[in-house]
C-alpha cells in the first residue's frame, strides 16, 4: 500500500467525512464559496469540522477573503490548512502564513509550462502548491484535467498536489505520470455537482492507495 496523501474536498455531511475517512482520505476539504454548489456557511463548516477524526486534516477553501475576515473563519472553523483559490499574490500568502497559525495551500492552475513556471513564484510563500485546472466558471471543482505530461522530468521545489478531473477510473494513472505524492478529488466522487456519491468516494481512495 502506498503512503499518498488524498484529500476529498467539498463535503457537506459528517456521514461523507466518516466515509472519507474510513475511506483512508488524509485531508478533507470544507469549501466557503458562495456561488459553488458545495459552498458551506462558516457555521455550518465549524459544525462540520468538529464530525472530522484527529487523523484527518480539515482544509478550509476560500477565494480572495480579506485578512481580517479570514482570520475570523479560522477562529470558527479551526482547520488545519488553508487553501486559496483566488488570485491571492505570493506576499499575501506569505502573509496569511504569518497570522492564520495554519498550513497555507495555494491552488495554481495550470495548463501549460509557462503557467507551471510561473507558479514557482509561490516557492517560500506556502505550504503546499496544488496544480489544478485553471480558473472557468467556478475557481475549483470544475471537473476537469490537467495535462499530466507537464509535470514529465519538472524538478518541484516545494510539496505540491495534483487536482483536476480526477476519478476512481484515472488517479492510478495520474500517479504514475506525474509522482504526485498528494491527490485532490471533487467532481469526481460526485452524482451530481455538490452530491458526493460514498461508493465514488470509497473507489477513489482505494484507486489512489493502490496505484
Ligand atoms: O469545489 C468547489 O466548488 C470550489 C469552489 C471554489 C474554490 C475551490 C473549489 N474547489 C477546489 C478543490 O480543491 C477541488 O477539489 C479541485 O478544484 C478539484 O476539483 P475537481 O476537478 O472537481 O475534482
Amino acid at each position: 500500500m502506498s503512503g499518498i496523501a488524498i484529500k476529498i474536498c467539498g463535503l457537506k455531511t459528517p456521514e461523507q467525512v466518516r466515509a472519507a475517512a474510513d475511506a483512508g482520505a488524509s485531508h478533507v476539504g470544507l469549501v466557503h464559496f458562495a456561488r459553488s454548489p458545495r459552498h458551506l456557511s462558516l457555521e455550518d463548516a465549524a459544525r462540520l469540522r468538529q464530525a472530522v477524526p484527529d487523523a484527518v486534516k480539515p482544509v478550509l477553501l476560500v477565494v480572495d477573503m480579506p485578512q481580517d475576515e479570514l482570520r475570523r473563519a479560522c477562529e470558527a472553523v479551526r482547520p488545519d490548512v488553508v487553501q486559496l483559490h483566488g488570485k491571492e499574490t505570493p506576499e499575501t500568502c506569505a502573509a496569511l502564513r504569518d497570522v492564520l497559525g495554519c498550513e497555507v495551500w495555494k491552488a495554481c492552475g495550470v495548463k501549460d509550462r509557462a503557467m507551471l513556471d510561473d507558479a514557482q513564484r509561490y516557492v517560500g510563500a506556502v505550504d503546499m502548491l496544488l496544480y489544478d485546472a485553471p480558473a472557468g466558471k467556478l475557481p475549483g471543482g470544475q471537473g476537469l484535467a490537467i495535462d499530466w505530461s507537464l509535470f514529465s522530468g519538472f524538478k518541484h521545489k516545494a510539496p505540491w498536489g495534483l487536482a483536476g478531473g480526477l476519478t476512481a477510473q484515472n488517479v492510478g494513472e495520474a500517479i504514475r505520470q506525474t509522482g504526485a505524492p498528494l491527490v485532490d478529488t471533487s467532481s469526481g466522487v460526485e452524482s451530481a455537482p455538490g452530491l458526493k456519491d460514498i461508493e465514488k468516494i470509497r473507489a477513489f481512495c482505494r484507486a489512489a492507495r493502490d496505484a
